[in-house]
């Protein structure tokens, strides 16, 4: 069934062209390139994707190989960027600790052409783990983490920094699913962020800094962290319910559920919902993996809401010991590659982004002097 795009929000209208991906397109629910989501996540690593995202096509083995040695050699960071990352408090969020250091990154190692686009690109995406995990670590723990590490691939990389130690094969791969299925998705709130940036021929760090902000909010990429405070205050499935029912009677949003465009069902929940199974398992839960279900169970009975992308990340990422408050920072690590792609798209056809008003303000009158004013 269709959703219904019309009303508030630009809702149903086309406000540019893309190459990269479809949405809720019938038959294929999330396609990058041409490739189905759930045929990517099974048969490739992210890095893969990163690949066929930025660069227009999937990679040989000896070019991913050659494009995962280039990243490694990138992860180092800049003096000046630690030593900003060092004097933001531990209480800061860690996506405003990320839209500083990609503003930041934008100061010591400036884009100066668009011929430069597909390096700084790399380097946002070899540095951003780095980023991350240097002030949680010495904000935290009183650590400078190592963050050169020779991890082979992002996801282990960002495991490896935040735990201390190699990551385990299954985390390893439960990241290069989460990274995948995070990409890319056409014109949603932060990747239009960056497209409107970069229609005024801004620089990258510019339009990634603006779209970091916009993925902030809970309505967005911060439904995955909001929907885990949810589940974490849930004793168990019968008390999620309980709990649930309410806040639907109390007409409370639930972080997690719904869609501006799936009409009812999220192709990517289905994937990271049975990651987060195996997870449960893995660690022997009892509580989390069936709570999350019944919220599932609830919200399709009672409202036809459906889990997006963001739900069953909340416990699959708590499965593999990651920080709540890093679960935004992780998104961004990975939808770095759709804005970057949507950037240089837009920079290619460009006209700047200006649309209208309807004006619903005062008629055209005189400006009183100050001694007439009320
Ligand atoms: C990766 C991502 O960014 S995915 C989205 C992550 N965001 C969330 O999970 C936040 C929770 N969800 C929401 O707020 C919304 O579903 C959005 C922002 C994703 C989409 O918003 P919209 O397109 O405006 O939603 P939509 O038109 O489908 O809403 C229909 C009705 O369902 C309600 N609704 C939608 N989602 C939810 C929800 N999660 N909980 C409760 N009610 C909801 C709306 O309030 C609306 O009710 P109304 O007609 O009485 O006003
Ligand atoms: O497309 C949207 O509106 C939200 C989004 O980014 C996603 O679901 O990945």
């Amino acid at each position: 069934m269709a959703k219904q795009l019309n009303g508030a929000g630009l809702r149903g209208q086309v406000a540019g062209k893309t190459a990269l991906s479809t949405v809720g397109k019938s038959g294929s629910g999330l396609t990058y390139r041409g490739y189905d989501v759930k045929d990517l996540a099974n048969k490739c690593q992210f890095e893969e994707v990163a690949y066929l995202i930025l660069k227009g096509k999937l990679p040989t083995q000896t070019e991913l190989d050659s494009y995962k040695e280039k990243l490694r050699g990138m992860r180092g960071l800049p003096d000046a960027l630690k030593e900003v990352l060092e004097r933001i408090p531990k209480d800061a969020h860690p996506m405003d600790v990320l839209r500083t250091g990609c503003s930041m990154l934008g100061n010591l190692e400036m884009e100066k052409s668009f011929d430069e686009q597909q390096e700084v690109t790399d380097r946002m995406l070899a540095c951003f783990p780095s980023i991350i995990c240097y002030w949680y670590r010495f904000s935290h723990d009183g650590v400078r983490v190592e963050v050169e590490t020779d991890d082979d691939s992002i996801g282990g990389h960002f495991l490896h920094m935040l735990h201390g130690e190699k990551p385990r094969e299954l985390h390893e791969q439960v990241m290069h699913v989460s990274l995948i299925l995070y990409a890319e998705h056409e014109f949603n709130a932060s990747t239009f962020t960056a497209r409107v940036c970069a229609s005024t021929l801004s620089d990258m760090h510019s339009c990634v800094t603006g779209a970091i902000g916009s993925l902030r909010g809970p309505l967005h990429g911060g439904a995955n962290e909001a929907a885990m405070e949810m589940i974490e205050g849930f004793t168990s499935a019968d008390d999620a319910e309980e709990k649930m029912m309410g806040m639907l009677e109390r007409k409370e949003k639930i972080m997690g559920f719904g869609h501006a465009v799936y009409a009812d069902s999220d192709p990517r929940n289905g994937i990271i919902k049975e990651w987060s199974e195996k997870l449960a398992a893995d660690v022997g839960d009892t509580v989390l993996y069936p709570v999350s279900v019944r919220c599932e169970e609830v919200m399709w009975r009672e409202k036809k809401l459906f889990c997006n992308a963001d739900f069953f990340h909340a416990s699959a990422y708590n499965f593999m010991g990651i920080p709540t408050k890093l679960f935004t920072p992780i998104f961004v690590m990975s939808r770095l590659t759709g804005w970057a792609a949507h950037v240089m798209e837009q920079r290619s056809d460009n006209r700047i982004i200006r649309p209208s008003a309807d004006y619903t303000g005062e008629e055209l009158r005189p400006v009183p002097s100050i001694a007439d004013r009320a």
